[in-house]
Formats: C-alpha cells, sequence, structure tokens
C-alpha cells in the first residue's frame, strides 16, 4: 500500500516536499488556502509565484479543503511560515487524530511566547508525535534533485528513524538526531544572522566580514542552544552551521536577499515586498533577542540586528558597535573553565 502523506502549505517549501514524496510514490496531498493560487497552478501546472519552472506532477492532490487533505494522512508535514503553525494547527487538530505523525518542516520562533514549534505542537496536539526536519535544504535545488542533506530530530530513535526513511531519497540524504532542542533554534536562528550577512553583502563589504559574522553567528547560537539545553554538538552540524552556510551564501536565501537591501538603503517592510516570500529572520530576529535576555546570554550580533530591525538603527553604526564592543577572548566560555588559557 502507498504511503499517504499531507502537506500543509503551498509555499515553496510545502511545494518542493510535495513533489518529492510523490516521486518516492507516495500518495500526497497539498494543502494551500488560496482558491486563486490553486487555480493558477491548476491552469499551468507550476506554482509560479513561489517555485517557478517546476511542473508540478498531476498526482499530487492540491487543496484548499483542509479536512480533505488531511484525511487518512500517516503523516503531516506544517509547511506554513512558523508564525502561522499555531493558527494553521489549530485550524487543523479536528482532522487530526492521535495515529497521525506530525513532520515541521518550517524555521522559526514565535513572537512572545519565544516557543519552539515542537512546543506549539505539544500544546495543540498532545497525543501526537513529533519529528523536525530542517537543514540545509533550498527548495529551488531539491526541486531540481541538487544533492541535500537535512536532519530528521525526534525524541524517540525509532521515530527518527523512520522519518528518515520516508524523506530519503538518492538525491536527498536525511541523518537522525535526537537533539530536537538543538535542531529547531539552529533552523531558526541561522536565519537571523543571514539577514546580517546580506546586509554585510549591501553594504558592499566582503568575504571577510561574512566570514566573520557566520563564525561569530554559530558560536552566540551554540551559546544560547547551550542554555536551553540543546547538545553544542548539533551546531556543528547540518541543521547549525550547516544551515548557516547555505543562508547565508546563497542567492536563494530570503533572509540574505532581504538584508542585502536592507543594507542598500531600502526601508524593510519595502524588502520583505520585494523579496515576495516568507523572510523569517524578521520575526525571529525578535524572538531571538528576547531569548537572549530570558536566558541571560550574550548575542551581540543578534542584538544589533535586532537594533536595526526594530529600532531603527543605522547599519553602519551596528558594524561599529560590532566592530569595537569589549576586547574579548576567542573561547570565552572555555576561556571561563581554564580550557584554553595561558
Ligand atoms: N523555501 C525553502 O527553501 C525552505 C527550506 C526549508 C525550510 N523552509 C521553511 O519552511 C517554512 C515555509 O517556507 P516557504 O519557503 O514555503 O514559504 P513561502 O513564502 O514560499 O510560502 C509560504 C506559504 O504559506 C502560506 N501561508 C501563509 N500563511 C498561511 C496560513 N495562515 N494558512 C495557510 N497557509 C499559509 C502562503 O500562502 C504560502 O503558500 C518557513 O518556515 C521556511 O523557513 C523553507
Ligand atoms: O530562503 P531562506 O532564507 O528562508 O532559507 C531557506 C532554507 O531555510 C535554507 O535551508
Amino acid at each position: 500500500m502507498k504511503r499517504k502523506i499531507g502537506v500543509i502549505g503551498g509555499g515553496s517549501w510545502g511545494t518542493a516536499i510535495a513533489i518529492l514524496l510523490l516521486n518516492k510514490g507516495y500518495d500526497v496531498n497539498l494543502y494551500l488556502r488560496d482558491e486563486k493560487q490553486l487555480e493558477k497552478i491548476r491552469d499551468s501546472g507550476e506554482n509560479a509565484k513561489y517555485l517557478p519552472g517546476i511542473p508540478i506532477p498531476e498526482d499530487i492532490m492540491i487543496t484548499t479543503d483542509l479536512e480533505k487533505s488531511l484525511y487518512e494522512r500517516e503523516v503531516v508535514v506544517t509547511s506554513v511560515p512558523s508564525q502561522v503553525v499555531r493558527n494553521v494547527l489549530n485550524s487543523a487538530k479536528k482532522y487530526i487524530n492521535k495515529e497521525q505523525i506530525i513532520v515541521n518542516v518550517a524555521k522559526g520562533i514565535e513572537n512572545h511566547s519565544l516557543l519552539r514549534i515542537s512546543q506549539i505542537v505539544e500544546e495543540i496536539l498532545p497525543n501526537n508525535k513529533f519529528a523536525a526536519l530542517s537543514g540545509p535544504s533550498h527548495a529551488e535545488e531539491v526541486a531540481r534533485n541538487v544533492p541535500t542533506a537535512v536532519v530528521a530530530a525526534s525524541k524517540e530513535k525509532n521515530l527518527a528513524e523512520y522519518i528518515q526513511d520516508v524523506f530519503m531519497t538518492p538525491y536527498f540524504r536525511v541523518y537522525t538526531n535526537p537533539d530536537v532542542i538543538g535542531v529547531e533554534l539552529g533552523g531558526s536562528l541561522k536565519n537571523v544572522i543571514a539577514l546580517g550577512a546580506g546586509i554585510s553583502d549591501g553594504l558592499g563589504y566582503g568575504d571577510n566580514t561574512k566570514a566573520a559574522l557566520m563564525t561569530r553567528g554559530i558560536i552566540e547560537i551554540s551559546r544560547l542552544g547551550g542554555k536551553m539545553g540543546a547538545n553544542h554538538g548539533t551546531f556543528s552540524g547540518l541543521a547549525g552551521i550547516g544551515d548557516l552556510i547555505v543562508t547565508c551564501t546563497s542567492m536563494h536565501s530570503r533572509n540574505r536577499r532581504a538584508g542585502i537591501l536592507i543594507g542598500q538603503g531600502v526601508k524593510i517592510e519595502d524588502a520583505v515586498k520585494r523579496v515576495g516570500m516568507i523572510v523569517e529572520g524578521i520575526k525571529t530576529t525578535e524572538s531571538a533577542y528576547e531569548l537572549s535576555l530570558k536566558y541571560n546570554v550574550p548575542m551581540p550580533i543578534t542584538k544589533e540586528i535586532y537594533e536595526v530591525l526594530y529600532r531603527g538603527s543605522d547599519v553602519k553604526n551596528s558594524v561599529y558597535n560590532l566592530m569595537l564592543r569589549d576586547k574579548k577572548h576567542e573561547m570565552e566560555e572555555a576561556a571561563q573553565e581554564n580550557k584554553y588559557n595561558w
């Protein structure tokens, strides 16, 4: 019997995931909310707004009927922007039974509650099993079978291995990891640093600057992650440094592209409109900044990006603030524990 999967969210990632799963021979439903978008997809055979140039197989059952999209689905994939996952799941929960497995692929941290998606799912669907799938994976490349590697994270080994099996293809390699917190934080917080990398590019700075942002960026992500219960090793893996690299360097990245525009002096709202798709890092910056205060963790890059996005600070000032802050030991935490000391 064919595996039955439901994907919620007809943006670029939901569409690419649906195609990948259909090509594995599964029975795939794709839910999107917009009837006009659905008609356009039916007429043109592609999702021109979110994933242009990629033919959508007719066998994917695309629908605006949430109930229908979830009916008898063994796995339900959430692929909507992270700030709306709660609303979408609240609407969906009456159609989801406790046997169905929830796999989240959205990358972000809810504003104000500061919850990760796994925690939101736990609140709304406490009896359902959950896994997070994350890593360096631009939809535009996955949809073209560009070799890609990601991580399936679950507290339960069997579930992580099951999800690995569900998604793995010769072009899409899936590793397992028990560290749900680290995988979720890595995927979410890299978007903040990618905005910074984009701003740096937009200002006309060079590769040195970007390498510094990426390196110091993963250090501050890992510092917060450690305090929140993540495993430091996760941040050296695909969902950590891997996703940070791809998002800070690729022109597919909506976060980086928005950052470039902001660095060039475009207003934030206009930059987001020009990108035309979700720029997760904007809202995640607010959550990340609040988490750094809550856990009392220094996150200087995140703080400066927060100042630029939410307090109207001048980007060049932020660069000077970062360059001229107090002098530091590179391995500050380790030095405090008397490792890496002279
Ligand atoms: N695009 C990628 O390459 C990629 C890769 C990995 C992870 N992600 C993550 O996946 C998530 C989705 O990203 P995307 O790239 O598909 O975004 P997108 O901007 O391409 O599409 C978002 C989709 O969500 C829909 N949507 C928005 N609000 C909704 C609501 N309330 N109910 C139902 N649908 C709603 C939009 O109509 C749109 O179809 C994000 O968290 C992103 O970080 C994206
Ligand atoms: O386009 P972005 O910046 O949202 O990044 C997409 C994916 O998260 C890359 O792994």
